[in-house]
């Protein structure tokens, strides 16, 4: 790897944010943008139905499952333009990944409110390797107890950033709304269920 990483260290956790991971960023969201199958789920908030406000796909080994947006999702198989990258995510950070959550933001408007990525089939001590590509947007962390200070990140398009452990066991993140921008931007969060 020749990215340049920059470490963010946080109070039980911490980061570690790769600029400019991936050499063609605009290519590789074009080709998920029109290659993946896209889902808009259901979910139920406070006994009400609303559509996810942005677009999902479950990727990775067969047969492994996962529980987000109140459902459980089996894994569609690898697009082909991630299965070098995921590769490479596991030689790079020393963590295994054999599934990955994939976002599409359409535009600002769509977003993801504050959470943990702690679910018990991701074990004790997860690590998320987020990729970024398109639009830049705001990352916005803080902390589980609360008083603590929040963290904001502007995820450029290209970038890698690495959740280390125990960052889930302590702090919630979230993408938020943000009116002013017009353009799409698609995540990819690597993760490795157990
Ligand atoms: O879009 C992002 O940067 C965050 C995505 C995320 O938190 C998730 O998929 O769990
Ligand atoms: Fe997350």
């Amino acid at each position: 790897m020749f990215a340049r990483m920059q470490h963010i260290p946080l109070p039980g956790g911490g980061l570690d944010y790769y600029e400019e991971y991936i050499a063609k960023p605009q290519t590789l969201f074009a080709e998920l943008r029109d290659g993946v199958n896209w889902q808009q789920p259901l979910v139920t908030v406070y006994g009400r139905q609303h559509v996810t406000p942005r677009l999902v796909s479950f990727v990775g080994d067969a047969g492994r499952s996962y529980r987000y947006s109140g459902a459980t999702h089996v894994t569609e198989p690898w697009p082909a333009p991630l299965k070098a990258l995921r590769e490479q995510l596991c030689a790079d950070t020393g963590y295994e990944f054999n599934c990955a959550l994939l976002n599409y933001y359409r535009d600002g408007n769509d977003c993801m409110g504050y959470h943990s990525d702690d679910e018990a089939e991701l074990g004790d001590r997860p690590c998320i390797a987020s990729i970024s590509l398109g639009a830049e947007r705001d990352f916005l962390l803080k902390p589980k107890a609360g008083g603590g200070k929040t963290e904001k990140l502007s995820l450029a398009s290209g970038s890698l950033l690495v959740m280390l452990p125990p960052t889930q066991q302590h702090w919630q993140h979230a993408l938020p709304v943000r009116k002013g921008v017009g353009q799409g931007r698609i995540n990819l969060t690597f993760r490795n269920v157990l």
